[in-house]
């Protein structure tokens, strides 16, 4: 399948930026390919983790340059000492001792977040080998949320048909509470923003406007009410719309809308879809994906200090390019 419009004038635009991302996965076929074609296409700057030796056969192997590409294999990186006690440092007031720091920034995942901390490189994309709780731990734990105290969430750029969607949360807070999920809202509607998708956001559940009752429902519900009071206190003038509850046909499809829910402010036409919980948002990016054979970037992190982005072990070449070539654009 090819690059849809939408994900390659993303890259377009990461070529212009000129940043670099840690891909810490250095020792998968997928990641070295992605990386090679990173860097052949000028997306950014490539940092690989992984064995040098391994690494640089591969390469010669498919008769690709390694010119443009820093290969640091974390166990015998002169900065391992270094990033040790900056991780130490982070995390003394945990417990932590320094021989165990020492252990972890060993790890890909944490020697390529304190590569990132310590401002030697813009991003960090990983999560084609680790699953996402060893891909997140460190971000939050290094690289840590924004705001202190807040969420820190992902969402999914996804792709149907050439019309950009995010979908969220689909890889990270697993039974977010309605406060959690009204963050979640109004993140995911400000990374719409960023990517130039319209920030038409529904709070999605099995009911509209009360059509059922139930504790699930009330949590939509309530969570709705606390997103609209974040837009008018937090992001007024920004053009957020947030809805619900609203079932997915309701958000979506405005026939359906005009009979469900007729005073919807998004008139079916909602972009930035809130799942209520991970089980939903994890099963629909999929389905998705998978059966109606969308593009699907992510998880892609939102409410952490600098741009770190996940991947889903089942990811292609083409996703690990574009996910990076979105950490780009994320990066200050
Ligand atoms: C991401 C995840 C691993 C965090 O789990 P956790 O058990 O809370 O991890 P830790 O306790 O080690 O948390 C590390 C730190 O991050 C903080 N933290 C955890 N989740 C956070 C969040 N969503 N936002 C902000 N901070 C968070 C913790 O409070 C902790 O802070 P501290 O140690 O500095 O005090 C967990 O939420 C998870 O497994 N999510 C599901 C991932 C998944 O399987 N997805 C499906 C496939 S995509
Ligand atoms: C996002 C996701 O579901 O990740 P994985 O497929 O690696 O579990």
């Amino acid at each position: 399948m090819g690059r849809s419009l939408f994900i390659q004038q993303i890259i377009d635009s990461a070529k212009l930026k000129q940043r670099s991302i840690v891909l810490p996965e250095g020792n998968d076929e997928r990641v070295r390919e992605a990386a090679n074609t990173i860097n052949q296409e000028g997306i950014a700057t490539i940092t690989l983790l992984g064995s040098e030796q391994a690494i640089t056969e591969a390469f010669s192997s498919k008769g690709w340059s390694l010119e443009g590409i820093t290969v640091i294999d974390p166990e015998t990186s002169g900065k391992l000492q270094e990033y040790a006690d900056a991780f130490y440092e982070l995390r003394k007031a945990k417990g932590i001792k320094p021989e165990q720091a020492l252990e972890a920034v060993k790890q890909a995942n944490y020697f390529g977040m304190m590569i990132v901390q310590a401002g030697e490189a813009d991003g960090l994309v990983s999560g084609a080998v680790h699953s996402t709780a060893d891909t997140v731990r460190p971000a939050l734990q290094i690289i840590k949320a924004a705001k202190r105290g807040a969420t820190v969430s992902s969402f999914f750029l996804e792709c149907v048909n050439d019309v950009p969607y995010i979908f969220s949360d689909c890889g990270l807070v697993e039974d977010p509470d309605a406060d959690q999920l009204s963050q979640i809202a109004v993140q995911s509607a400000n990374s719409a923003i960023q990517f130039g998708i319209p920030p038409m956001t529904a709070m999605l559940s099995y009911s509209t406007y009360g059509s059922a009752s139930s504790p699930l429902v009330e949590k939509v519900q309530e969570a709705t009410k606390l997103a609209k009071q974040r837009v008018a206190d937090e992001c007024p003038g920004k053009g957020i719309i947030v809805d619900g509850e609203l079932q997915l046909d309701a958000a979506i499809v405005p026939e359906v809308a005009a009979k469900k829910a007729p005073e919807s402010p998004l008139g079916g036409e909602a972009r930035v879809l809130i799942f209520p919980d991970l089980n939903a948002g994890n099963i629909s990016y999929k389905i998705v994906e998978r059966m109606a054979g969308a593009e699907a970037f992510g998880p892609l992190l939102q409410g952490l200090n600098k741009p770190v982005n996940d991947l889903s072990r089942g990811c292609s070449v083409e996703d690990i390019v574009g996910v990076a070539a979105i950490t780009v654009l994320q990066a200050f």
